[in-house]
């Protein structure tokens, strides 16, 4: 555990067990998200459910988490949806080369400051023609879409915040955390299957025997896909997209006799620890998905350190679904095709606000 500053933000960084137990078990509005990740981070997270606190985070969360149930997941419009994903992509990677904690740094117009400024006006407007649309046509139904507009007009404490920013920053939220972080997951997947031949065989067979008898990938055969359960849980162990779990105290809080004073930011590094040796043993830094054989209780010592979704009261709301999206996706991929490494792939986990490969993922590529 230790303690250092950037700009005018305190951080504690900690990686104490009995510290993150009481941390996952905390269910009051006193321990938030840090205020940062509304300013610095402001133009892509604004303040919908991935960045706020208290009283409207608690909001947000009882409109959008009832809805990550596979069934109630619908896409609503593909070709506007992609040019939003896109303009993300450059809104996170101008981003990333921001810093956190200076004072009035993001205010200079800067040649990215005036990037990120433009293309956080883009996906605005974006967002906001295509939930007009939907509320148009009403086509949509009761889907995601609609709780949040729902949301939007049953929430009166905004202070500050317009119902349009409600509906803005939420859809945001949800486009940036369901798409980033599954399709780096996905990335990092294939490449680590194709650089383990054995792994690859075994999950095909899986997959395979699954869908035989033109028999179709259901919500059971999903969860039946034990091989490639382990496989998409190790992956997650060691190229965990998000680098760490943040909160910040908004009051004092005493965690087991820690006093943690109100404002300070607590940062747990979500690599350090899935892959510590005390933790997982001598193979910590190897891919072995067979650790998680008998689940996440009997991988690790102390199954609190395997956190790639996150922890406690703010913990993934997308991660059933996201796990679903990724074992139907490898299943499609690893039916039909052959993985292996190109030569010309270079091994470089770079920091682009998610652990993204930083020359993309190049593989060769063969029908089975
Ligand atoms: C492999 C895929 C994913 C990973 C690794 C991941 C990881 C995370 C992490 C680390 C957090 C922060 C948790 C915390 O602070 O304790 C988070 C929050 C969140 N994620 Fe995911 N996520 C994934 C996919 C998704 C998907 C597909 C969705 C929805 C479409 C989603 C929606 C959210 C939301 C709404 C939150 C904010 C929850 C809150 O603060 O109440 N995520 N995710």
């Amino acid at each position: 555990m230790f303690l250092y500053s950037t700009g005018n933000l305190q951080l504690l960084c900690t990686t104490d067990m009995e510290m993150l137990k009481e941390i996952g078990l905390h269910k009051s509005l006193s321990l938030g998200k840090p205020s940062y990740l509304t300013k610095d981070r402001g133009p892509l997270l604004g303040q919908g459910i991935l960045s706020s606190s208290g009283p409207i985070w608690s909001h947000q969360r009882k409109i959008i988490a009832p809805e990550f149930f596979p069934d109630k997941v619908k896409v609503s419009n593909y070709s506007k949806g992609e040019e939003i994903f896109s303009k993300l992509k450059a809104l996170q990677m101008a981003m990333a080369k921001t810093y956190i904690g200076i004072p009035g740094m993001r205010y200079l117009p800067s040649k990215n400051n005036r990037e990120i400024w433009k293309l956080e006006k883009e996906i605005d407007s974006l967002i906001l023609s295509v939930v007009n649309h939907c509320t148009e046509e009403a086509t949509h139904g009761k889907d995601l879409l609609q709780m949040i507009l729902d949301g939007a007009e049953t929430y009166d404490d905004y202070k500050g915040l317009s119902k349009e920013r409600f509906i803005v920053n939420n859809c945001k939220n949800m486009y940036f955390a369901g798409y980033e972080t599954t399709a780096t997951t996905l990335s990092w997947t294939l490449m680590l299957l194709a650089a383990s031949p054995d792994w690859q065989a075994c999950v095909r067979a899986e997959v395979l025997e699954t869908c035989k008898d033109g028999f179709l990938l259901d919500a059971n055969a999903l969860t039946n896909m034990k091989t490639l359960t382990m496989v998409i849980l190790e992956t997650l162990r060691l190229y965990p997209p998000a680098t760490f779990v943040i909160r910040q105290a908004l009051e004092d809080i005493d965690f087991k006799g820690i006093m943690i004073p109100k404002d300070m930011n607590i940062q747990i590094p979500i690599p350090a620890l899935q892959q510590s040796l005390q933790l997982w043993g001598p193979d910590a830094h190897r891919f072995n998905p067979e650790r998680f054989a008998n689940g996440i209780v009997e991988a690790c010592k102390v199954p609190q350190a395997y956190m790639p979704f996150g922890i406690g009261a703010r913990i993934c709301t997308g991660q059933h679904f996201a796990m679903a999206e990724l074992k139907v996706a490898l299943s499609l991929l690893l039916s039909k095709f052959c993985f292996s490494l190109s030569p010309a792939y270079v091994h470089s986990p770079a920091f682009r606000l998610v652990i993204q490969p930083e020359h993309g993922v190049r593989l060769l590529i063969k029908r089975v």
